[in-house]
């Protein structure tokens, strides 16, 4: 496996023994590895950043075979001292680079599907392994693959009603729910007792319930739901979100394309307001402040900012740390609570893009206890048969929605589900799930929140495709476990969840309308919500400026505190709350 190339009229012995020529960047890669520990920890890609380089690292084709798989494992394995140390996984030396990768779950195997059942099949439910089977199938895997019984019908037509009304009217009842009812507060009450009277009086109508995040519309729902299928009646449970559909028991997704207020409904409809945030009730100052964040009435500085709540701020330094700090506040006792039920469920940091996530889950896996299981995604462009995207290029992309190439899991780390898998079941995208346990081809974990909370599934890797087909310029294909870590996640995700002890890491302030909201309303109350702002660059620079000004220089509209406490920006289009 050592190639030289050399002029046709060249003299091939004198080439073959030409000083130096068994010397090629891989065997001096090796040697490295041998003589200094520093390099033992870099990839062979990223060798020309930290070692003098004299020549570029060439890449390889699939077809090349051997070659190929030499390459996969020189982008995933440090360290490795020879071509033998390469081709060794767990003691074990193996016959080719292409068995080593596959056995390393670098190599997509043939039959990964097939395997991921056979190892669910050693410890798991039947009900388990059905879904997992019906995930496969959803995949793209023909049913006709499998030795299979004939499928008998469950649903029988000779009950005489159509297959959706026997189904909706199977929902079992959630009888906690129907003690909802009791404890609505006023606006509730009044929305509840219009929409029941329509019911009872058979009347129909159309009603629009609205409310910023954490005032009891979910609740509302519930209460609702309860009472009519106490009455036998049929409640269907729609959301324009699965997350949302999940929070409700039996929802069901419903995707509306154009917007409401533009649709011809929307004057027939009858409109009712909540405003009190519940989520916060037990703190009645930081309910009324949300209100005022939510509705852009909190005064603002003349950089239109809104100062936040000295007691959620964590002290800054303007060094690195500074989010340490944060994770450390949030994440208090780590070592202690790992396997707690509620610990890891009960707290999140929230931010607004995902590479500032990313960094956060990073640093928070490393900090979890237990061993670590790494999956890699098999990333390939579609219809590339030249090879243009090589698959070292495609591993380094992470688009929005899609898992990262190397997925990082401990046993009770919590993870998000990015696709809707079985929005029913509560397997929807924005799902919060822990992990309890991992094969080579599927992981054990069980949902934690939500109507579903406790049921154990079994993901497998899946084909997945990014949302936006215009972000790159060819069909790009990543085969991955459909979830990230959710130590962290974007304040878009957490939209619909109450997180107990919510901490928010703004790098740079919010960009959309009512994101400052959504993160800050997640939270029960002040005490459990911790904030690490960042002023605007701009903004710091007139602070600093204007401190050397008289405070007098406060317009009417301006806390005069502007010189202390924290500021940050807060959207809110007045047009959306109008229209
Ligand atoms: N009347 C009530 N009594 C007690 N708790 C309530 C009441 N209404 C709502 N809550 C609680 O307040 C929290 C927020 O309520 P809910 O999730 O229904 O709000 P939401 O408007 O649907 O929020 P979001 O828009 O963020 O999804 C929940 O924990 C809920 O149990």
């Amino acid at each position: 496996m050592h190639m030289v190339s050399f002029q046709a009229a060249q003299n091939i012995e004198r080439v073959v023994n030409h000083e130096g020529v068994e010397k090629s960047m891989l065997t001096e890669y090796f040697e490295a590895n041998r003589l200094h520990e520093d390099a033992r920890s870099i990839l062979y890609r990223d060798f020309p950043e930290w070692y003098t380089w004299q020549k570029r690292i060439v890449s390889a084709h699939p077809a090349e075979g051997e070659r190929y798989y030499l390459r996969v494992l020189l982008n995933h394995v440090t360290g490795a001292t020879s071509y033998e140390d390469l081709r060794t996984v767990n003691g074990e030396i193996l016959p080719t680079f292409r068995e080593a990768a596959e056995r390393r779950g670098l190599i997509e195997g043939d039959n990964t599907l097939d395997e991921s059942l056979t190892e669910s099949t050693l410890y798991e439910m039947p009900s388990s392994l059905r879904w997992l089977f019906a995930t496969i199938l959803s995949m793209g895997k023909e049913i006709e693959s499998f030795p299979l019984p004939d499928i008998q019908e469950e649903y029988d037509t000779s009950i005489g009603v159509t297959r959706e009304i026997f189904e909706e009217s199977t929902i079992e009842l959630n009888v906690e729910d129907t003690y909802l009812s009791d404890s609505l507060n006023s606006d509730q009450r009044a929305a509840y007792d219009e929409i029941m009277s329509a019911i009872d009086r058979d009347e129909g109508g159309v009603f629009f319930v609205d409310g910023p995040g954490g005032t009891g519309k979910t609740f509302l729902y519930r209460a609702l739901l309860a009472m009519v299928r106490g009455q036998k009646k049929i409640a269907i449970a729609t959301a324009t979100s699965s997350v949302a559909a999940s929070i409700m028991p039996g929802g069901r997704t419903q995707i509306i394309n154009s917007s409401l207020r533009r649709s011809y409904l929307w004057d027939s409809m009858r409109h009712l307001k909540l405003v009190r945030n519940m989520r916060a009730h037990s703190d009645p100052w930081f309910a009324e402040y949300l209100l005022r964040i939510g509705d852009g009435k909190e005064v603002t500085n003349r950089d239109g900012e809104v100062r936040l709540p000295d007691e959620i701020c964590v002290s800054r330094t303007g060094k690195d740390t500074d989010l340490d700090t944060l994770i450390d506040n949030t994440f208090p006792s780590l070592d202690a609570n790992t396997s707690g039920p509620d610990y890891i469920t009960s707290r999140a940091i929230l931010s607004t893009r995902n590479d500032s996530v990313d960094r956060i889950n990073l640093k928070m896996i490393s900090r979890f206890q237990g061993d670590e299981m790494v999956y890699h995604s098999f990333d390939c462009a579609v219809d590339d048969p030249h090879n243009y995207y090589p698959p070292e290029f495609l591993n380094t992309l992470t688009p929005n929605g899609l898992p990262p190439h190397v997925l990082k899991l401990k046993i009770n780390c919590p993870v998000i589900l990015l696709r809707n898998i079985d929005p029913a079941n509560g397997l929807c995208n924005g799902t919060r799930l822990v992990v309890r346990g991992f094969q080579r081809n599927v992981i054990d974990a069980e949902i934690v929140l939500g109507q579903h909370a406790g049921k154990r599934i079994f993901l497998p890797r899946i084909p997945l495709c990014p949302s936006d087909d215009e972000m790159f310029p060819f069909q790009f294909k990543r085969k991955q476990f459909p979830i990230r870590l959710s130590f962290a996640m974007t304040v878009n995700k957490a939209q619909g969840q109450t997180i107990p002890n919510v901490s928010i890491y703004l790098p740079e302030p919010v960009f959309s309308h009512g994101q400052l909201y959504v993160a800050l309303s997640r939270s029960t109350a002040r005490k459990n919500v911790k904030i690490l702002a960042v002023p605007d660059a701009g903004n710091k620079k007139r602070n600093s400026n204007d401190s050397k000004k008289k405070s007098s220089t406060c317009s009417k509209n301006e806390s005069c505190d502007y010189l202390v406490g924290t500021y940050t920006k807060n959207i809110v289009y007045k047009e959306i709350l109008t229209s």
